[in-house]
């Protein structure tokens, strides 16, 4: 599967725990990220990753092209409900696309746990179908 991992500043230190704690499961996926997420990440885990543009410069827009286009399965974007963000409307519109699309999207850590559960666990393979049938 495809995974988009996201992670405003003061959710970078949770987003890189995370990635530690779930290496084993990430290392079978084909990641991407925002620039600075995933700098943070593949400095401090050994997962590669397609890094893209920093959010605030059009990371966020990427990754919502990238679901339009139907290449990603799963984003996890820990947002900071807590802090303006000057890019605020492209954060918008990433989650609004995984709506028009119906990709499984989590915004928090909680959410996200559950996810990659289920993920390892099998329960995201409809999203083969999807894509053999596209
Ligand atoms: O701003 C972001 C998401 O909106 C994340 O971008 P960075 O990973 O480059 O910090």
């Amino acid at each position: 599967m495809k995974i988009a991992l996201i992670a405003h500043d003061q959710k970078k230190d949770e987003m890189v725990n995370f990635t530690i704690a779930y290496e084993h499961i990430f290392q079978k996926h084909e990641l991407f990220a925002t620039g600075t997420t995933g700098q943070r990440i593949m400095g401090e885990t050994e997962l590669s990753i397609t890094r893209l543009q920093s959010g605030p410069l059009g990371g966020d827009q990427q990754i919502g092209a990238m679901i339009a286009e139907n290449e990603l399965d799963l984003i996890l974007f820990f947002r900071d409900p807590l802090t303006a963000q000057p890019h605020e409307p492209d954060v918008t519109a990433l989650l609004r696309l995984c709506d028009v699309y119906g990709i499984p999207l989590a915004t928090n850590i909680a959410t996200a746990e559950i996810l990659l559960q289920s993920l390892e666990s099998g329960l995201m393979s409809w999203r083969d179908l999807v894509h053999k049938y596209k």
